[in-house]
């Protein structure tokens, strides 16, 4: 049977209506592909407590967590990700690339110009169909 693991990722708003993306390295699992920082919750960690750290980690800023946006799960080839999403905005700093190929804020109506790993397209459509 395949592990399941469970994701949470930060769609980071500012206040020109523009998310946050991030690009995976060519190291990485699913590489080249674009996805909202985040990463695996922890033993013990509120998805909310994870996000924070993850953001720390892989941004070097601190996020407020908001709402739920999209809770799935994604069958990969090797593994199922159950991605849980999070309407975010910045707290404190400014976000840099410690871990992504590179990072960049695209408007709200461009996120379709991006190649997303596959677990991110619902949240890229409720995105993009402006529903939050
Ligand atoms: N962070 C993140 N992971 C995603 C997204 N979409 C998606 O399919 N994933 C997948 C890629 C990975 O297989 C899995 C775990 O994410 P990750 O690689 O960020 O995990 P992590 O930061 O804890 O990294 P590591 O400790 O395993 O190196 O989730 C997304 O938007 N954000
Ligand atoms: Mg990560």
């Amino acid at each position: 049977m395949k592990k399941t693991i469970k994701v949470v990722a930060a769609v980071c708003i500012n206040e020109h209506e523009q998310v946050l993306c991030a690009l995976r390295s060519s190291n990485m699992s699913l590489p080249n592909l674009w996805e909202f920082a985040g990463g695996k919750v922890e033993k013990g960690e509120t998805p909310e407590e994870s996000l924070v750290r993850e953001i720390q980690e892989e941004l070097g800023c601190t996020v407020e967590v908001h709402e739920l946006i999209e809770d799935i799960c994604h069958e990969y080839p090797n593994i199922i990700v159950n991605l849980l999403t999070y309407r975010t905005t910045i707290a404190e700093g400014t976000p840099k690339a410690n871990e992504h190929a590179e990072i960049k804020w695209v408007p709200l109506q461009e996120l379709c110009s991006l190649e997303w790993a596959p677990a991110d397209i619902p949240t890229v459509n409720k995105l993009l169909m402006n529903t939050i």
